[in-house]
């Protein structure tokens, strides 16, 4: 549970090392576009509708294409990371077609699959969805799929998953670098079977063999041996989704789940909202002591961002959720939290922002393996947050943040959509934040500068 936060120093074991991130900011790259971030005049009374959820849609996805006939996705996100998916398994051989609905803006994904093959080459872009839970389709498939991404993808961890699928039966050739590039050979089947992997580094490890796991000739039991598995939440999305789709799953012993071998139904289901992608738009009430509303906020739901909920009613906000949706009313007196996100890490840039305007002292524990996504997420906070005026420290698995003044300047993204989302924050509350390369957003929410614009008019907005 997350607890509001006492003006006290951070604790004595945190340490400042405030290290480069991984890409430094460039003003060189093509079609790159810093964006002024609009500064609040007063509270913001608003309503925003999101689009759907990424880890949803991409599992969706996944098991359309190994599905036993035609499923149909409704209100799917299209967003890089989808759209990238959606292009992996046409690939591989699966039908995917729009097909249209009563909103223009929203058609449905009809996927049908079909028996999947190579040669073919996959852009992972920078989507650990895409990296981490295609390979293990691809094994399915008869003839080689090569894999590679952005830069920075290829520094994102995949070794083992990769291993793992090895193990199984797949034959994959990576040069031994554990990383993109790489080429599955695949040869139409997997043995499958027990394998042992560490996950604490992804949970998309986890989900990556579980997803394709029935389609192996024995199923799958994966055991985790290692710290603490990440982003848990995502995991049991994976089941569920399989379970929804007829896929016998057991996860009753704990790092262990046991996948039998099965058909796959085929899926009518409509995807939730991103709740991952809301936390920006509910801290504008955060921080402008404003009112946010997203309607269709799913009652019961496995997205580890609905822990947003929490985070900001221990930050002082009121947050109601019923039948209308969420609606968060910021604090008069925004408070610091202590809080582990270590089952929704992706949470973390934009609670830090938040944290940063708080009038106390907060810590984000439990996100070490942040270090490893997009870009290496606490040394971004750290180096942006800092080069506003924030008083940042990154820690062995998280941040310590303690109140200061900040002021504007450009804040580097490092192609990283959750760091601008999180310098959007921030520049409600501070003059002159400039967001870099504020495009990245298009990873996750496709027009991002157009929605954020058009809430705020719905609301105050200089
Ligand atoms: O499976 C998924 O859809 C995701 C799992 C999590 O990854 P990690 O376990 O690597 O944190 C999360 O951070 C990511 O945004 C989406
Ligand atoms: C970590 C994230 O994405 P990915 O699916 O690329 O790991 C994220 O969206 O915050």
């Amino acid at each position: 549970m997350p607890r509001s936060s006492s003006p006290a120093d951070p604790s004595p074991s945190d340490r400042s090392t405030a290290t480069t991130p991984a890409t430094p900011p460039s003003t060189t790259v093509l079609g790159r576009r810093d964006w002024a971030a609009p500064t609040a005049s007063g509270p913001i009374d608003a309503t925003v509708a999101l689009p759907g959820s990424k880890s949803l849609t991409n599992r969706l996805l996944v098991i359309a294409a190994l599905a036993n006939d035609v499923s149909r996705l409704r209100r799917p996100l299209r967003s890089r990371d989808t759209l990238l998916m959606a292009e992996a398994m046409r690939s591989l051989g699966a039908e995917i077609t729009d097909h249209p609905t009563h909103d223009p803006d929203t058609p449905d994904w009809v996927v049908r699959p079909a028996p999947l093959r190579g040669p073919t080459t996959i852009d992972c872009g920078l989507a650990g969805t895409v990296m981490r839970f295609v390979p293990a389709v691809a094994t399915l498939a008869a003839g080689p799929v090569t894999f590679d991404g952005d830069p920075h993808a290829r520094t994102r961890p995949v070794g083992p998953v990769l291993e793992a699928l090895r193990a199984l039966g797949a034959d994959i050739d990576d040069e031994g670098r554990g990383t993109l590039p790489f080429t599955v050979e695949g040869h139409g089947a997997v043995r499958g079977g027990d394998v042992t992997l560490d996950a604490s580094a992804s949970s998309q490890f986890v989900s990556a063999l579980l997803l394709a796991g029935a389609r192996f000739d024995e199923g799958v039991v994966v055991h985790h041996v290692g710290k603490q598995v990440p982003s848990l939440p995502h995991i049991q999305m994976t089941v569920e989704v399989l379970r929804d789709a007829g896929v016998m799953v057991d996860d009753s012993d704990a790092d262990t789940w046991r996948v039998d071998p099965s058909e796959i139904n085929a899926l009518d289901v409509t995807v939730e909202p991103d709740l991952s992608n809301a936390a920006c738009f509910l801290a504008a009430a955060m921080v402008t002591g404003g009112r946010v509303h997203v309607p269709d906020w799913p009652r019961h739901t496995t997205q580890a961002g609905d822990q947003i909920r929490e985070v900001f009613a221990a930050m002082g906000a009121d947050v109601v959720l019923d039948r209308d949706g969420l609606t968060v009313t910021g604090p008069q007196r925004l408070l610091g939290v202590d809080v582990d996100l270590h089952d929704a890490s992706e949470l973390t840039p934009v609670v830090a922002a938040v944290a940063a305007l708080a009038q106390t002292p907060s810590w984000i524990r439990g996100v070490a393996h942040i270090r490893g996504h997009e870009t290496d997420r606490l040394a971004a906070l750290t180096t942006e947050l800092g080069h506003l005026g924030a008083d940042v420290h990154e820690t062995d698995d998280g941040l310590a943040i303690r109140p200061a003044r900040l002021h504007g300047g450009l804040f580097a993204t490092y192609a990283d959509h959750r760091m601008a989302m999180a310098a959007t924050v921030l520049g409600l509350a501070v003059r002159g934040v400039v967001v870099e390369d504020v495009e990245t957003t298009s990873k996750t929410l496709p027009q991002f500068t157009q929605r954020w614009e058009a809430f705020l008019a719905g609301g105050r907005a200089s």
